[in-house]
Parts: C-alpha cells; structure tokens; sequence
C-alpha cells in the first residue's frame, strides 16, 4: 500500500501553515518528519489522518484520490501528541478495546505488570505514554501515524519501543514524528524536514545542519539514517 499526501494549504484565519506539501510512505518503510516547533508536524498528521480539515488537501491511497477522511476506512491508528487515553479508564480497559494481548505486553515490558487494574490516571506521564504509543501502534491497522511517541519515555523504553516499530513496519505504513530526532533518524526509511509550511526530503543528515533544524555536531556518529 501507498498513501501520498500532495499540495496541502493549511490556513489558521489569515495566517499560512502549510503550502507546498508532498509526503509518500509506503509498507514496510517507516517516514520519519522533523521540524521546529510549531512547523506543522501536528497538524500535517490530523491531515492525514483526516481530523483537521485545510483549505485543500490531495491524500491518494494506491494512487487513487481519497474522497472521505483516512480514519472512516478504519485502517488507520493514530497517537495524537496530547493524551489519548482517559484518566478514569483501567489499563486493563483499554487493552480490551484495543485488542491486545496483556501478556505479550509485559513480556516486553515487565515493569508494568502489576498496572493491570491500575487506572490511567495513576500512571506516571512517561508510564502512560508507553501504555498509548504501544497500543496504537500494535492494533490491527495497515497504517500507524505516531505524534511524539517518545515523550517522556525513559531511554531504556523508547529502545523497546524502537524494536517494536521495526518489527510492526513489515505490514504497515509508519508515519512517525519526535523531538527525539536522532532517535526518528535512526529508525526512518525517509526522512522529510517541514520548514516554512514545506516538506523537504532529506538525502544526506548534513542538510539537516544546512536548514538550520539542528546545531553542527548534534547528530550522533552514523554511515547512514538507515542503519
Ligand atoms: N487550532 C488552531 N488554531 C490556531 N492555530 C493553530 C491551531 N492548531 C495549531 N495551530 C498553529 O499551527 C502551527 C503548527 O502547529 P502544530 O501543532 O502542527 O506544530 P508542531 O510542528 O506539531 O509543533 P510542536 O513540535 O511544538 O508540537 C503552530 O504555529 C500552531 O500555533
């Protein structure tokens, strides 16, 4: 499966968001997006997902135009930056509706396993952030939009995390955007830079520096973003 997201213009009142937009993610490859505070990354997200609605948006599925939002085809899951879970819902609760398997869960992360009848709201930030970027990302979808999934997650987690997006990337489609961009660079199959309401596909890590996304010297010693 491909989706293509083509010629987007996001306007909040008079003020330009996102003009000039062109992103392709396909199966079995991760797209990774960074940018700067308050570039778009969010919202290009809700785009796609179809929960925001621009001024014009050209979203192909397969090469064929879409013509209703992403998430009426229930194809898509998607983790929004702020808090999906509810604070009154029980772990438990949630991996019902999600369909997941608790013991796989803990398996991988066995520090949670006494947090099965444990409310949300009990939860540290970075304990619930693992509970909501893996159960968006391991429930039956065919695409996985994933908006800050390492916020507050301690590094040893967002390794595991990091594992689990690789082994899910074979059947899906994973559009993934962090403030943790070494960890976005090491796991994307392409990589695009918003700037200026425009996406720009990265080739080489340096032009990172060229856009002035990161400071000289930041980027971890790598080959390539694909190793
Ligand atoms: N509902 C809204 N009404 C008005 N302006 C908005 C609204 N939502 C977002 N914006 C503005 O649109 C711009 C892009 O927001 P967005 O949340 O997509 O940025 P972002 O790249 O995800 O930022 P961050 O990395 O800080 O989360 C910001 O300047 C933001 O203030």
């Amino acid at each position: 499966m491909i989706i293509e997201l083509d010629s987007i213009e996001l306007y909040f009142k008079e003020r330009r968001i996102l003009n000039g937009i062109y992103l392709k993610a396909e199966t079995g490859q991760i797209v990774g997006i960074l940018g700067r505070n308050g570039s778009g990354k969010s919202c290009l997200l809700q785009i796609l997902f179809g929960s925001l609605k621009p001024k014009y948006k050209l979203v192909r599925l397969d090469k064929k135009p879409l013509k209703r939002p992403l998430y009426t085809l229930n194809m898509a899951s998607y983790l929004p930056q702020h808090q999906l879970a509810p604070d009154h819902l029980k772990v438990k609760t949630l991996f019902q509706m999600m369909n997941l398997e608790w013991n796989t869960f803990v398996n991988h992360f066995e520090k949670f396993q006494n947090y099965y009848n444990t409310r949300i709201s009990k939860l540290s930030g970075g304990e619930r952030r693992v509970i909501e970027t893996y159960s968006i990302l391991k429930r039956e979808a065919a695409i996985v939009l994933l908006d800050e999934p390492f916020s507050n997650i301690s590094p040893l987690h967002i390794e595991k995390i990091k594992k689990l997006i690789e082994i899910e990337k074979s059947e899906k489609i994973i559009i993934i955007t962090d403030h943790y961009f070494n960890d976005v660079i090491d796991m994307s199959d392409t990589l695009y830079l918003l700037k200026n309401g425009c996406t720009k596909i990265i080739d080489n890590l340096e032009e990172l520096e060229d856009y002035n996304y990161i400071n000289p010297g930041k980027l971890k010693a790598r080959n390539g973003f694909h190793d």
